[in-house]
C-alpha cells in the first residue's frame, strides 16, 4: 500500500516551522513538517491546505514542489511529498503537535526528525541554493 502524505516546509523571514508530533501520536515526539495523510479524491495541494488548517489554523500559499522522500514502514510506503510554503494567516493554534520551533536552516538538524524528514531537509537546503542563482 502506497500512502502520500504531503507536508509543508512553512517559510517566514528566513525560518522554517519545524512541528514536534504528540506524545501519543505514532513515531511520539519526532519532529516533521506539518500535513497529513490525503482523503479521498483530494489533490496533494487540497489535501495540505486542509492539514495545515486542521493542525495549526492557518492559512498557506503553496509554492514549489520539492522531491518526494519515501519511507518504508513495514506494511505501508509512505511516499512524504514536501511544498515549499508561505503563511497567509498568522495565527497559529496547535491542535495536534506539542510544540512548534521557528528555526534557521542550518538550525534544524539539531533536532530529532522522523527518519523521512531528514531527506526533506536536504532537498529544501538544494532548493535554497538554486534559488541564490536565479
Ligand atoms: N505529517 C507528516 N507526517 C509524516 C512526516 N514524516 C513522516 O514519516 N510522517 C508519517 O506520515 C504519516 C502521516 O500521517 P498523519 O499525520 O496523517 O496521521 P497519523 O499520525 O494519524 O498517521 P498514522 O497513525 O497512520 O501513522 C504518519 O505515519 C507519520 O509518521 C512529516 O514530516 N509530516
Amino acid at each position: 500500500m502506497i500512502v502520500k502524505v504531503p507536508c509543508a516546509v512553512i517559510e517566514r523571514e528566513g525560518k522554517i516551522l519545524a512541528a514536534q508530533r504528540n506524545a501519543a501520536s505514532s513515531l511520539p515526539l519526532k519532529w516533521e513538517f506539518p500535513g497529513g495523510k490525503l482523503e479521498e479524491n483530494e489533490t496533494e495541494e487540497e489535501g495540505l491546505i486542509r492539514e495545515i488548517r486542521e493542525e495549526l489554523e492557518v492559512e498557506i500559499r503553496i509554492g514549489q514542489r520539492l522531491p518526494l522522500s519515501i519511507r518504508d514502514d513495514g506494511w505501508r510506503e509512505i511516499q512524504l511529498v514536501p511544498f515549499v510554503c508561505q503563511l497567509l494567516s498568522f495565527d497559529i493554534v496547535l491542535t495536534e503537535h506539542e510544540q512548534i520551533l521557528w528555526l534557521f536552516p542550518h538550525e534544524l538538524d539539531a533536532l530529532d526528525w522522523a527518519e523521512a524528514d531528514r531527506d526533506v531537509i536536504e532537498s529544501y537546503r538544494d532548493y535554497l541554493q538554486k534559488q541564490l542563482f536565479l
